[in-house]
């Protein structure tokens, strides 16, 4: 089933990053500048940073390199295709490489929620099918907003407490959502990327 071919109006988007390699917050600093390239997309929160155990498809692989996470808020007009081409070139452009099925990733990039979108085509499926059971998801999303709800399946508040809540706030960065006129591909700087007074700082 596909959905319609765009959204008659800008709907609220959740989309959630993730990396296990390389210089994780360095990438998710860098793709959150991306985001804001996108033609459609209007961020307008960042959340802190969570950090985790990799999990693999048999379960946490505690010898995997550990995954930060984040989201981002903000608003979606377009075709929901779009968007997802935009956040696959943006993983491609930093190194993503698609071998294994969970596997260690320079760069994750998830669309979590389009508005009450429902869709369930192999291409794209939302709301995400596994974003109600992933903690590394669903406690960034509550930073940005408590009060969240992932429809067909009830308030994050929830839906997180019945998680392991394995995942831990990474205080070591946090990233500042950069200004509308910023150049899209600057390359962070420690001030800019490592900021104390941005969006995403830790509550
Ligand atoms: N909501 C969605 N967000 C992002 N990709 C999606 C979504 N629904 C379906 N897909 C499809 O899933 C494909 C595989 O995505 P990806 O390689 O990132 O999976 P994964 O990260 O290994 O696993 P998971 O989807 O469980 O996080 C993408 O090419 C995309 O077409
Ligand atoms: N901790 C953690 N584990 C994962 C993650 C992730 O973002 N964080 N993403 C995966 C595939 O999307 C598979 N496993």
């Amino acid at each position: 089933m596909s959905g319609p071919a765009a959204l008659p109006a800008a709907a609220p988007v959740i989309l959630a990053l993730g990396s296990n390699l390389g210089d994780r917050a360095a990438t998710l600093i860098q793709a959150v500048q991306d985001l804001f390239a996108v033609d459609g997309l209007e961020l307008s929160d960042v959340s802190p940073l969570w950090e985790s155990a990799a999990l693999k498809l048999d379960g946490v692989d505690a010898a995997a390199p550990r995954y930060l996470n984040g989201v981002v808020a903000g608003s979606f007009a377009g075709d929901p295709l779009d968007l997802l081409a935009a956040v696959n070139s943006i993983e491609a452009d930093h190194g993503r490489v698609r071998a294994e099925r969970w596997g260690d990733r320079t760069l994750d990039i998830d669309i979590i929620v389009i508005g009450d979108l429902v869709r369930a085509d192999a291409r794209l499926t939302l709301p995400h099918p596994l974003a109600h059971a992933r903690d590394f998801v669903l406690a960034p999303w509550l930073d940005v907003d408590p009060d969240a709800v992932l429809p067909g399946r009830g308030p994050v508040r929830d839906l997180l407490a019945a998680t392991e809540q394995t995942a831990r706030r990474y205080t070591d960065t946090r990233i500042d959502a950069p200004p509308r006129d910023a150049p899209p591909r600057a390359a962070p700087t420690g001030a800019a990327a490592l900021g104390a007074s941005g969006l995403g700082a830790s509550r």
